[in-house]
This record gives structure tokens, sequence and C-alpha cells, in this order.
């Protein structure tokens, strides 16, 4: 008997997954046992690169989420509304469902898992970060031994591929994320990838699955990469560095006034030592770093974006989600698939965190400004690891400097008075250095 799947979307994502379940021959048998029942879309009538018999495809979304006939509803349509509707339409017919979509998931998670708990259904996410990397699976099932330290990700492919682009050819951000949108590896609205926020959402979804609680979208902090600067990406490079955007969620080390530890969770642009493993991640593709006891380090890496490798992490679920419904009679939540958890993690303030910085001032030319800068930082408790005059722009001195670890708000304290110094004209950079 075949287990008839709902598709919700046939673009990017929609059209690789229908090509895969199309074309079975060679891969995981059971993907013979899934069936295409019917496919959403807004506009029935575009061309379409996959063909399906009459009746098949329909613009009545709602229609699909409440067949009958369907088990598994597939959302890849994307955007929050009407894509979180139609995910709890379908959970409440008791449908299970596979989505890629993680602005949905990461705002709307708790209620949905409330709903597919007491419902009794599956929610699976694993083309919801990482593209076809698996990542979801391992840190719900392969790494459950482990007390996760820290995941540090490169999770959006789209500004992976600009900042890439930028650094061989010196290319212009504009031109870049043009050809990024035209292989079909940025949002429809790139706002989301350009300014951080679709990394946001996929670290507050790894963070919950590592360490075991739900997250706080809105506590997230994301600072995309439209500040980064050709003179930054060359100047990083001649400090031994490479500027990634990184999604960080670290535990931080327990502090004996709180009951439990507190998470670091961060999206920005970041300097990473041209040694870290994270440095040589290029292009589209996308690469999890987690530390763990007593794993130690590790990583996940593979193309995180792009039709194909998307569809492979949504079938994938839909095997597992078809193995379990081949193979459970009670619907009871499988506990290294399902998702339960129910207190809220407790989330550090981005003044707290310690991190090293890559600061780029422009000031004036006269002596005694690089020892102004020393004692104003050592003022506030921030030791420098290298200063530099790079030479002269716009007829003023280029200064740049790497601090040693320090507590982010002292270092904010120490820029403040820095600003109000005659000699300091701008500061052009910030950017944070793992
Ligand atoms: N593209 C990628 O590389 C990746 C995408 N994702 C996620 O996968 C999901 C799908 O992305 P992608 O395939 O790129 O998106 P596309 O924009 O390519 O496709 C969206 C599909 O949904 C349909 N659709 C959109 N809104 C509605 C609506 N209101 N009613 C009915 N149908 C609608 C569209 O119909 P029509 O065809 O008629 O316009 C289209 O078929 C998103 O959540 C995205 O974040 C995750 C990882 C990678
Ligand atoms: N726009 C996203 C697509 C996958 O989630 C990206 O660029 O990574
Ligand atoms: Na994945």
């Amino acid at each position: 008997m075949a287990f008839k799947v709902g598709l919700l979307g046939l673009g990017t994502v929609g059209t690789g997954t229908a090509q895969i379940l199309l074309d079975p021959a060679g891969r995981h048998p059971l993907l013979k046992e899934l069936e295409i029942h019917r496919v959403g879309v807004r506009s029935p009538d575009k061309p379409r690169a996959v063909q399906f018999p009459e009746g098949v495809l329909t613009a009545d979304l709602e229609a699909i989420v409440s067949d009958r006939e369907i088990e598994i509803v597939v959302e890849l349509i994307g955007g929050l509304e009407p894509a979180r509707s139609l995910i709890l339409q379908a959970i409440a017919h008791g449908k299970h469902v596979v989505t890629a979509n993680k602005a949905v998931i990461a705002r709307h998670g708790a209620e949905i898992f409330t709903a597919a708990n007491e419902k009794g259904v599956y929610v699976m996410l694993e083309a919801s970060v990482g593209g076809g990397i698996p990542v979801i699976q391992p840190l719900k099932q392969s790494l459950g031994a482990n007390r996760i330290q820290s995941v540090t990700g490169i999770v959006n492919g789209t500004t992976n591929y600009i900042l890439t682009r930028m650094q061989r050819e010196g290319a212009d951000f504009g031109e870049v994320l043009a050809d990024a949108q035209q292989l079909g590896y940025a949002e429809a609205d790139p706002t989301a990838d350009v300014d951080g926020l679709d990394a946001a959402d996929k670290i507050a979804i790894l963070a919950s699955l590592a360490f075991g609680g739900r997250i706080d979208r809105d506590r997230v902090y994301a600072e995309g990469i439209r500040k980064v600067s050709a003179a930054d990406i060359s100047y990083a490079e001649k400090l031994g560095f490479t500027i990634k955007l990184l999604a960080i969620a670290k535990r931080e080390r327990q502090n004996p006034e709180h009951s439990e530890d507190r998470l670091q969770l961060r999206v920005h642009p970041t300097l990473v030592p041209k040694t870290h493993p994270l440095a040589s991640i290029d292009g589209v593709y996308n690469a999890i770093f987690i530390e763990g006891d007593p794993i130690g380090q590790v990583m996940f890496y593979g193309p995180g974006a792009g039709a194909g490798p998307t569809a492979s992490a949504v079938v994938a679920d839909l095997l597992n989600v078809a193995a379990v419904l081949k193979t459970e009679t009670e619907p009871i939540p499988h506990p290294l698939i399902g998702c339960s958890h129910q207190h809220y993690c407790s989330i550090a303030s981005m003044e707290e965190v310690v991190t090293r910085f890559y600061v780029r001032l422009l000031t004036e030319d006269q002596p005694g400004v690089i020892g102004q800068l020393g004692t104003c930082f050592g003022n506030h408790g921030v030791s420098l690891e290298s200063v530099v005059q790079t030479g002269m722009r716009d007829r003023l001195a280029e200064i740049v400097l790497v601090t040693h670890d320090v507590r982010e708000g002292n270092f904010n304290s120490a820029l403040a008075d820095i600003q109000t110094m005659s000699a300091i004209s701008t500061i052009p950079s910030l950017l944070r250095v793992l």
C-alpha cells in the first residue's frame, strides 16, 4: 500500500522533491511506497518542470491538508502565512508534516509541536537547516549521548556565496546577490538572507535541539553582511582571517547565581582564523561545527541550498515518517524522531558575550593617536592583540586593530569613549573575531 503525499509548493524545492519521488529507481526501496496525491501551488497554469496527471495540481491548498487520503503533507511554500495555518490544519486533520520552512518553525515551533504532540503526528524539518546536510536527525539521534557545548555554523548559502565571490573576485555585493537569486539559493525576499534573519531562524532551531529547550526567536541577535566591505575582506586576509557569516549557539559556563546554564545565540559576520575548519567552507556550501562531551569536535558539511540537495533532505524525512507508519501501531511520539521540549532556554544578553573584536578606524594622522587608543581601551579592561596603521584613506590615517577576548559591554564602553576623541574621524568597521 502506498503512502499518499500532499505537496504544498512546486517551486525550487518542491520541484526537486517531486523529481525524486517520481524517479525512485536505485534509491531507498521505501521510496516506491510514496505517492504524490495532490500538489498545491499559487498558479496552476504556470509551466512546470514536472508533469502530473490532470487534477493533481490545484490552487486549493486547504483541500490538500484536509484530504482524507493524504497521510503526509509536505510544506514547501515558505514564509509565515499561509504556511503556519496550513501546517496547523494538516496536524489537526491527523497528517504528518515535512517542512523546509525554518522561518515558520523558528517562530511558531512551540505552537506547531504542541499541536503535533497532542495529535500524535510528526513534524519533520531536516531541510530547514543546512539544506541537504544531515544535521537535524544527527542532533536528535547520533549525538544524543553528548552534552553539547557549542554549535557554530555557516548556515546561509546565499551570504556564503556572496562573501566567497567578494573575496575571490573583489566582486560587487549587488551583482553577486543577483546571481545567487538566479541560482535559486536566495529566498524570494533576499533580505532574510542578507540581514542574517534566515541564519538566526536556523540557529534557533539547532540550539533548541542541541540544548533541549525551546528558544525565543526574538532573543537571537542578528546582524547581516551588508556592511562587510572589500577593504575589510582584504585586511582580514592579511591578518590571517576569512570573513564568514557565523551563527553561534554556545552554552555559557554555569554561573553560581543561576540555576541553569545560559545560551549565547548570535548571528554576525565574523573573522574566522584561516586554520579553523569553517574558514574553508566556500560558495553555497554550509557547515555546522559542533563541540560536545565526549565527542569533542565534529563538523557536518555539504550543499546548504538548491533544489536537489534540499529535496534530498525533504525526501529523507518522508522516508523516516513512512518507516514509522509501517512499523508503529500506536500514535506515540518516537523519542528520537519527535520534538517534545516544554521549557524555554535562558539566553544571555549580547553585553555579556565574551569575544575578540576587529576594528577599523579613520583618524587624524598625528602623533600619539595609537597611544591614546591603547590607553582608552586599557581603561575599560580591553587588551589589544594587534594594532596596525595600514596607510592613508581620504587623507586620514587608517588603523586596524584586533582585541583579545573582552566582554562586549566593556568593549562598547571603550568605543563610546573613543568616539569622543578629537583625533577620531570615523569607525567604518567593527566585526567580531572567532
Ligand atoms: N531554495 C532553497 O535552496 C531552499 C529553500 N528552503 C525553504 O524551502 C521552502 C520553499 O522554498 P523554494 O522552493 O525556494 O520557494 P519557491 O518560491 O521557489 O516556491 C514556492 C512555491 O510555493 C507556492 N506558493 C507560494 N505561496 C503560495 C500561496 N500563498 N498559495 C499557494 N502556493 C503558494 C508557489 O506557487 P507557484 O509555483 O504557483 O508560484 C511555488 O510553487 C521555503 O521555506 C524555503 O525557505 C530551504 C532550504 C533551501
Ligand atoms: N536562502 C537560504 C536557502 C536555504 O535555506 C540560503 O541561502 O541558505
Ligand atoms: Na539539513
